[in-house]
């Protein structure tokens, strides 16, 4: 990664920084351009990883340059190049979104500094970006059956708003996919989406994994370590199965969500969070609080707003539709061609018995594209469906 450009009129400079750079590190790759208009050109048909543009320049100047950039490639970090007298100009620039500027002449330290902090900033940046399209790849919420479009409808009201939200369903019904994309449109999705299961942490260890520990709280505490309130700072904390946590650490979180603030295990110190918290479980909390297993307070606090995810056997006209991603998802992931389920097949599935798990009918797909013909068949459904 080292593609840049520099947008300068003298050609003397340009030269110096070409030089500067190609000596410094062999994969810089330098292109130049002697004016804004021939840059904008290079930028619009190249994939550069840093420009340095010169601010005073015939035709168009540096500021144009960098408005033009922002609005067509803004991933791209920009720094300036000032002269004796544009160095307010200069200033000015990193408030339009310039990465930083260098003075003329070029100090060699502080330009290769710049150059190295730009493009790491850039790689940063493209990283983030590819997460983000894998993250929103993987968390499709697939189905157009009118329980979840309503679902999807209430995710784009709420997503945004501070709300905590407490999602229930039966055991692989789409829970965490809600809680994703919650976090996904919301303002935090810059920041962390932790997940913790409450059910998979015996009940001993689950306040130190949620609040941290101080070294010594505990025999095997060697060392300090922060929780997973704090991990999720700025962002959302997704405690799944919350109704088998312990009532001890009910409490703790109780206070964490009234305050915003959590105590390390063997610690008096408070810290201060900023976490949205969002909830999931398959049980009935009504009954849980009736049969004193859970705090009815920490219920009213965590279920601002309910979400209650379908049972696959309720939203049965999504089945065609899943049959038709799960097959490709699957054929991606092994590197096959999807298999096409014939009209036939599909409605079969469409009355099969589910137990409401949407894993089940991803491995029923799987099975089937495995032991199937090339078209899979009704007969293909009676025969290795249940199997
Ligand atoms: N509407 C949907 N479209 C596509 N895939 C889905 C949909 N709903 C669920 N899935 C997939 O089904 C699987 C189970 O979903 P998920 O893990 O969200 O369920 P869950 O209710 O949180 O399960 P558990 O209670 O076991 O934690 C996941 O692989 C998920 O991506």
């Amino acid at each position: 990664m080292g593609k840049i450009l520099i947008i300068e009129d003298e050609a003397a400079i340009r030269r110096v920084l070409k030089k500067i750079l190609t000596e410094e590190n062999k994969n810089y790759e330098v292109s130049e351009a002697e004016d804004g208009l021939i840059g904008i050109e290079l930028i619009k048909n190249n994939d550069y990883d840093l420009v340095l543009c010169d601010i005073k320049m015939p035709k168009m100047d540096g500021v144009e340059v960098l408005d033009a950039v922002m609005k067509i490639k803004p991933e791209i970090p920009m720094v300036m190049i000032s002269g004796h007298g544009d160095l307010e100009t200069a200033v000015e620039t990193m408030r339009k979104g310039a990465f930083d500027y260098i003075a003329k002449p070029p100090d060699l330290n502080r330009l290769l500094n710049t150059v190295r902090h730009a493009l790491d900033r850039k790689s940063l940046v493209t990283e983030n970006k590819r997460l983000k399209k894998k993250v929103s790849k993987n968390y499709q919420m697939i189905g157009e059956s009118p329980a979840i479009v309503q679902i999807k409808e209430i995710i784009e009201k709420v997503a945004p708003t501070e709300a905590r939200v407490l999602i229930t369903g039966q055991n692989g019904t789409g829970k965490e996919l809600v809680a994703h994309w919650l976090h996904q449109k919301s303002e935090r999705a810059k920041g962390p989406m932790i997940e913790v299961n409450c059910a998979a942490i015996p009940s001993e260890l689950i306040e130190s994994e949620l609040f941290g520990h101080v070294k010594g709280a505990f025999t095997s505490a060697n060392k300090d370590r922060a929780g997973k309130f704090e991990a999720a700072n700025g962002g959302t904390l997704f405690l799944d199965e919350i109704g088998d946590m312990s009532l001890s650490a009910q409490a703790k979180v109780l206070r964490a969500l009234q305050e915003n603030k959590v105590q390390r295990v063997g610690s008096d110190k408070d810290l201060k969070v900023d976490v949205r918290v969002v909830a999931a479980t398959n049980k009935n909390l009504k009954e849980e609080i009736k049969a004193k297993r859970f705090r009815e307070d920490l219920y009213h606090r965590l279920a601002v707003i309910l979400i209650a995810v379908p049972n696959l056997n309720d939203r049965r006209e999504d089945i065609p539709s899943l049959v038709n991603y799960f097959s490709e998802k699957i054929a991606k992931e092994q590197g096959t061609t999807p298999k096409t389920f014939s009209e036939d097949a599909l409605s079969q599935l469409k009355d099969y018995d589910w137990t409401g798990n949407i894993r089940e009918l991803r491995n029923v797909v799987e099975r089937l594209m495995i032991l199937g013909g090339k078209e899979i068949t009704q007969r293909d459904v009676e025969a290795f469906a249940s199997k």
